[in-house]
């Protein structure tokens, strides 16, 4: 054996020697050592190591809602890394133009302000778990960590942070894709169940092409705006920065185009809320907070969803098929244990928890208001009520000029007025007869449509046979929920002498 392996051999028992003794010691002083010995480390660390550490989690500590923070982060890093990183992401751009590239996980970048240089790096942090558990491990904690010299804290703490969050939010406002969420029942990659899936929001109704009113028009559009630029006026008065918006009127009067128009005219995300898919009222808090700004939270057919007892309204045994099917097919089936109540839903709606997020509506629609709870549309719950009603001559000139580009007027025009006069004819109706048919010939198509639009009204009801008509149906609804809510009763009334029964035999025998 040469003299050098001789000596790496003594180094090698000095080391296992002493690496026994560091165990030793450890165990039986760490107090002591943790006491003494810690403040000398962290000196020594800090001697060689000169930098100091920011991380930004993306829900930090026990919140359920992502940091602002985090979400600023990102955004302003979309702008400055593209230019450095190695390993991007891509995702869409606004109205699908382009793509936005941001940071990929465990990348790192660097960035200048004020003559210092900073290092920004993406990472995740796995929780702690048992090798085996039945349960499913929870979530890596996604988390960005900014680096600096310590001669820069000031500049660091004081300037940059906050440069790099105003810069962020203005960022991610302009690269905003809105969105259209829908609450679902699908599960993530570590298997959570997802509160919201999106797609992008494209709807393209406005305003100009909506036909209403126009003095109704411009009055709701007024009142958007007027809250949309309301920030300090509702911190001055003591309210949460929402409103809410109930729709109703027959089917197809535009309610839910009025809610893209909406969308569009204030540059909000739609959050589409299938309250029959909610398990239970912490279900719905739970969906609130997730929300962000800048959103319209809508529960369409509100009369459908919920009655005043919670209980699911019935339907025709073949509605209910379809709509399970259509339901299934985007991933937010009914929930039968669905246990969402009246008073979750108003606390959803204007409890302490609805001022979460801020900048939000909160819009019903329904077919028949005259069912809903006074306490649910009431002013300051359901601020504005529309009522979208049937079409007249003023909003049938909209769709005219929309669809098939009459300025003026027409000579057909005078009979159909004088139809609408008389006849009801829904908005939706009239957008069906003025589709042009023929692309070609488009003189001959406008005449083919008001011909196909006076056919329709002549075919629609009158007035009063409709009025009449609606009347029976409501008196018929009535009587069945009576029915129904006897049915009920009775039922329960029978279980419930039925179960005294049985616990008369029990307790007897
Ligand atoms: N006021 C309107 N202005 C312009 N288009 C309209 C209007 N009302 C209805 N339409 C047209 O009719 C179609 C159906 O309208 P929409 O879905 O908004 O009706 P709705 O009131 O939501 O009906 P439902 O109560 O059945 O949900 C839309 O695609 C739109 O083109
Ligand atoms: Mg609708």
């Amino acid at each position: 054996m040469g003299v050098l392996e001789e000596k790496w051999a003594g180094w090698g028992s000095v080391m296992a020697s002493l690496m026994f003794l560091w165990a030793v010691v450890s165990q039986y002083f760490s107090h002591w050592l943790g006491d003494y010995l810690s403040p000398c480390a962290s000196k020594l660390l800090s001697f060689v190591y000169p930098y100091i550490e920011i991380t930004f989690f993306e829900f930090a500590g026990e919140r359920l809602k992502r940091s602002n923070a985090y979400a600023a982060v990102e955004s302003y890093l979309v702008a400055s890394c593209s230019a450095t990183a190695r390993r991007l992401k891509a995702d869409d751009g606004r109205d699908g133009a382009g793509i936005v590239l941001s940071m990929n996980e465990y990348e790192e970048v660097t960035d200048e302000f004020a003559g210092a240089k900073v290092w920004w790096s993406s990472q995740k942090l796995s929780p702690k778990t048992p090798s085996f558990s039945l349960y499913p491990a929870p979530p890596e904690r996604s988390f960005y960590r900014l680096t600096f010299h310590r001669r820069h804290r000031n500049l660091v703490t004081k300037s940059y942070v906050r440069h790099v969050l105003e810069q962020g939010k203005a960022i991610g406002l302009r690269n905003r894709q809105r969105k259209l969420y829908t609450n679902s029942s699908q599960y993530d990659e570590d298997w959570r169940k997802k509160s919201w899936s999106h797609v992008p929001f494209e709807h393209p109704a406005t305003f100009d092409t909506i036909a209403i009113d126009p003095a109704k028009k411009r009055e709701i559009v007024e009142d958007l705006l007027a809250f949309s630029r309301g920030k300090e006026f509702y911190a001055h008065v003591g309210k949460p920065w929402k409103r809410g918006y109930l729709l109703h009127g027959p089917p197809g009067t535009g309610k839910s185009t009025m809610i893209s128009a909406m969308a569009n005219l204030l540059d909000y995300d739609v959050y589409d809320l299938e309250l029959t898919a909610v398990k239970n009222n912490s279900e719905l808090r739970k969906l609130l907070l997730e929300i962000t700004s800048k959103a319209i939270i809508v529960i369409e057919d509100i009369d459908c969803s919920l009655d005043l007892s919670g209980k699911r309204k019935k339907g025709t045994a073949a509605e209910a098929e379809k709509s399970k099917e259509e339901k299934k097919m985007m991933g937010r089936e009914d929930n039968p244990d669905s246990k969402v109540t009246l008073s979750g839903l108003l606390n959803f709606i204007d409890g302490l928890w609805s001022a979460c997020g801020g900048e939000k509506l909160i819009v019903f629609t329904t077919n028949h208001v005259k069912k809903l709870d006074p306490a649910l549309i009431r002013r300051g719950r359901m601020d504005m009520h529309i009522e979208l009603s049937y079409c007249d001559f003023e909003s049938f000139k909209v769709l005219a000029k929309n669809y098939l580009g009459i300025e003026g007027g027409h000579p057909l025009f005078d009979e159909i007025r004088r139809l609408m006069e008389e006849r009801n004819i829904t908005p939706a109706d009239v957008a069906e007869a003025l589709m042009p048919k023929t692309m070609t010939e488009v003189s001959r198509s406008v005449e083919v449509c008001l011909h196909s639009l006076i056919e329709a009204l002549r075919e629609s009801k009158l007035k009063s046979e409709k009025e009449a008509g609606e009347e029976e149906v409501a008196e018929e609804e009535k009587s069945s929920c009576t029915k129904e809510t006897k049915e009920a009763d009775n039922h329960t009334a029978s279980k419930a002498e039925t179960q005294k029964e049985d616990a008369a035999l029990d307790s007897s025998s």
